[in-house]
């Protein structure tokens, strides 16, 4: 087993969670985990800075836990050939590892950096699955997962136990709601583009009294340059965006592997003509029918952006093109995971996101958003001409189903 870099949680070890039982000092075998490197180097503690940001302590654990979310996010395993002699390949967990494992990582990360009330988290996986006959091993490679990911970055000294581990996702079964805090996370947000090795985000928000008050988007394959005309691939820039933002406090982009963040607002063209727009890459997702007839009636030009997951939101923010529309079909819910970091990120670079009726979301009703028919974003001069187009192409799709 390895050495254990000294800890630097700022809270006393062991924190008061999971059960004392639940976690040992000592790291769990090496299952011949390998990670690229980068250049990582031991996220900073935690603490808060005198900024005038009320939510500066908050802001700052919600960063390093969905940077090292990422982290584990890009995990390869080196299995044996076979036969043996023919040396190591390399092979990536599946995706449910990844997705469990990046959950407990950021609920570990919060209770382990932020001491103040009582701790509530709505998010998406729970331990249903792994709790049951013949889920052991995947168990154990996600523990070995959280763990080695927490041992590699050096700030804690600590290791978790399995019981530790499924008590982790659990606590993400909180309802939310309108009052008192609630931490709100995806722990990976765009599954279907993860598995394609496209874009994907960890995506962590944080309710006070039902508003959203930070949230943070980290998107391990989203250059850090614009992706303005392009669908979303890399050809070779430099990948890895971190966005944060906190109410009156703008929003920021930097490098998930370290770079000085950066303001960012959203673009400030007002002629449609110039404008280009996002959407989901899959159909199943959102109507591209429909996203297609708004597009029309306001005259953009140029060909949909279709990327996966709230890096959308992201890419919005700092001006990579200047509408965002999301129509799934009749019948989805959709869940406050998906858009409350995404939504924040995005008003606080300037931008206006609303259902298709021109309300606010309401992130305050617990797991699920009520709204109109589906969410649209862009820049405040935009807004009034894009909401014409989307209720005049609702209207329309609706008259052509009842004529079917
Ligand atoms: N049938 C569906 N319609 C709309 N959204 C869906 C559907 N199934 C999953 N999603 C969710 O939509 C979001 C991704 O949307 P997109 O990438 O198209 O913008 C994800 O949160 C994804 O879930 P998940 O986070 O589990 O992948
Ligand atoms: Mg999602």
């Amino acid at each position: 087993s390895r050495a254990l870099a000294p800890s630097r949680a700022r809270l006393p070890y062991p924190p008061p969670f999971p059960a004392s039982s639940s976690f040992s000092t000592a790291a769990s075998p090496s299952r011949l985990l390998s990670r690229p490197r980068r250049g990582f180097q031991r996220l900073p503690p935690v603490r808060a800075m005198a900024s005038g940001n009320p939510y500066a302590a908050e802001l700052a654990a919600a960063k390093k836990a969905v940077t090292l979310a990422a982290r584990l996010c890009k995990v390869t395993r080196l299995v044996p050939f076979s036969p043996p002699s023919c040396g190591l390949r390399s092979e990536r967990p599946s995706a449910p590892h990844f997705s469990g494992g990046s959950q407990i990582l950021v609920s570990l990360v919060l209770k382990m950096e932020v001491s103040s009330g009582p701790f509530s988290l709505v998010a998406e996986e729970d331990s249903e699955e792994l709790r049951k006959d013949g889920a052991g091993e995947i168990l154990e490679e996600i523990t070995d997962l959280v763990n080695e990911t927490l041992v590699d970055d050096g700030s804690y000294n600590i290791s978790f136990t399995k019981e530790g581990i499924l008590s982790a996702i659990d606590d993400g079964k909180s309802e939310g709601g309108p009052s008192g805090r609630h931490w709100v996370l995806d722990p990976i947000d765009g599954t279907k583009g993860f598995l394609r090795g496209d874009q994907y985000a960890i995506a962590l928000a944080l309710l006070d009294e039902g508003k959203v008050v930070l949230g943070v988007l980290a998107c391990p394959n989203l250059p850090l340059s614009s992706i303005s005309n392009t669908n979303g691939s890399s050809s070779g820039d430099q990948v890895g965006a971190l966005f944060s933002a906190t109410i009156g406090c703008g929003t920021e982009v930097e490098s998930l592997y370290g770079s000085p963040a950066q303001k960012v607002t959203v673009c400030s063209i007002d002629n449609p003509v110039d404008a280009s727009f996002f959407e989901s890459y899959e159909s199943a997702h959102s109507m591209h029918d429909l996203t297609s007839s708004i597009a029309e009636k306001l005259g953009v030009l140029a060909p949909p952006v279709r990327i996966d997951s709230q890096a959308k939101y992201g890419a919005l923010a700092r001006g990579d093109g200047a509408i965002y529309l999301r129509f799934p079909h009749k019948g989805y819910k959709e869940k406050i995971w998906d858009h409350a970091a995404g939504s924040i990120v995005v008003t606080e670079a300037g931008g206006i996101v609303t259902d298709a009726a021109g309300n606010d979301l309401d992130f305050s009703k617990g797991r699920f958003l009520e709204l109109d028919t589906g969410i649209i974003a862009t820049n405040k001069q935009l807004m009034p001409s894009l909401l014409k187009a989307v209720q005049q192409s609702i209207e329309e799709k609706k008259q052509a189903t009842s004529l079917l």
